[in-house]
């Protein structure tokens, strides 16, 4: 068993992934608070020690303690772990800049991109936040899905900062024998990777929908890597990320899993429900939506070639039907697969 110092942490943000990352600082030894907005919720996890709603029949360390208030909540902890939906973070940034008083270490573990600014997370926790409150942000990203951490079965992420001692403490932090936590120096490529999988996974649950085998599941994980990274390395980011668990990686577990509330939210349009009804069943963020608003945005800003984020863009937003989007998919131009074939070729 590895030693480790115990600390106070704050994990803002009491879904899915809050619930399951503060299970793995308890498993540590952690002092941890959850907060979360909804009263009803912070009662049950500290009366029954279960978060029924999102992690359905498992039972929390008790070094959980849940809070409402979220002055109690970061009072003293000088690391806050922010899990809520890329559409919150600025609220609740904001919530934390007016009363916090000391600096803070944000590890945030959401995945998307804000449309029209096209800021990644970490982008909007610097502006959020007065400099003299922050002392550095760290992403925590990679294929884990809370129901199979929450059940301490094996995973593993990624975490990056722009300072890399940051990111070794907040590895010592999460790392234990179930949640293997590696560091990658590629802020930007993991935060890409990790938000723009969800768009990706959006497509794999429509071709399942549809009907369609795992023929089309690869090809959507393999094309679907190559314009995720055509746009990452355009943006800053290393090549090498997206063949990491914050690229390839999470592209799997999301496309092959039922876990996956993208993947899910995909396979009932596939199956003919409309935007509206889909989401408002699930009951759970699902972040491709907005990740494929700001794609498609960022593709025009980068002169990138998109077509899955394209095509997914027109199905979501422009009633485009998946079986047309699929045709249109198959029937563009003939073009070679490797794009440096292609400049070796003489860019055709
Ligand atoms: N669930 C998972 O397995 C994983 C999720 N993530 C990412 O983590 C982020 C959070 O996802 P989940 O926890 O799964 O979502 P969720 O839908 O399970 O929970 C979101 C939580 O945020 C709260 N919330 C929403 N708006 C809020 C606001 N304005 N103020 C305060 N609280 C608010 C909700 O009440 C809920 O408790 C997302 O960006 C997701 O992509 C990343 C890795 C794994
Ligand atoms: O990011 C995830 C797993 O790595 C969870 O994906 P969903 O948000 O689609 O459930």
């Amino acid at each position: 068993m590895i030693m480790k110092s115990v600390e106070s942490i704050a994990v803002i943000g009491a879904g899915s992934w809050g619930t399951a990352l503060a299970m793995v600082l308890a498993d540590n030894g952690h002092d941890v608070r959850l907060w979360g907005h909804k009263p009803e919720q912070i009662d049950e996890i500290n009366t029954h020690h279960t978060n029924q709603k999102y992690l359905p029949d498992i039972t929390l360390p008790k070094n959980i303690i849940g809070h409402v208030s979220l002055g109690e909540a970061i009072e003293d902890a000088e690391v806050l772990v922010l899990a809520v939906p890329t559409k919150a973070i600025r609220e609740v940034v904001n919530k934390i800049a007016v009363i916090r008083k000391d600096p803070m270490t944000i590890v945030h573990v959401s995945k998307g991109i804000e449309p029209n600014s096209l800021m990644r997370i970490s982008e909007m926790i610097e502006e959020e936040t007065p400099s003299h409150l922050l002392k550095s942000v760290v992403v925590l990203s990679g294929p884990s899905h809370a129901e199979e951490v929450s059940l301490r079965q094996p995973t593993t992420v990624t975490v990056s900062s722009k300072e890399l001692e940051e990111a070794e403490r907040i590895q010592d932090l999460f790392i234990n024998q179930h949640f293997r936590v590696y560091t990658n120096p590629d802020i930007i490529g993991v935060e890409i990777g990790g938000a723009l999988k969800n768009i990706i996974a959006l497509a794999a649950g429509i071709t399942d929908g549809l009907g369609y085998g795992d023929n089309a599941k690869a090809a959507l994980i393999t094309r679907g890597l190559a314009e995720i990274a055509r746009l990452g390395v355009k943006m800053g980011a290393s090549p090498l990320t997206f063949s990491g668990l914050t690229g390839i990686g999470d592209l799997i577990v999301t496309c092959t899993s039922v876990h996956s509330r993208n993947w899910r939210a995909g396979n009932l349009l596939g199956k003919g429900q409309n935007l509206q009804e889909v989401l408002d069943n699930m009951g759970m963020v699902v972040e491709g939506v907005r990740t494929t608003k700001a794609a498609h945005q960022l593709a025009e800003k980068y002169q990138v070639t998109m077509p899955i984020t394209d095509v997914l863009y027109s199905v979501l937003f422009e009633n485009v039907s998946a079986k047309d989007a699929v045709e249109l998919l198959m029937a563009r131009g003939k073009t070679h697969e490797m794009e440096d074939l292609t400049n070796l070729l003489g860019g055709q």
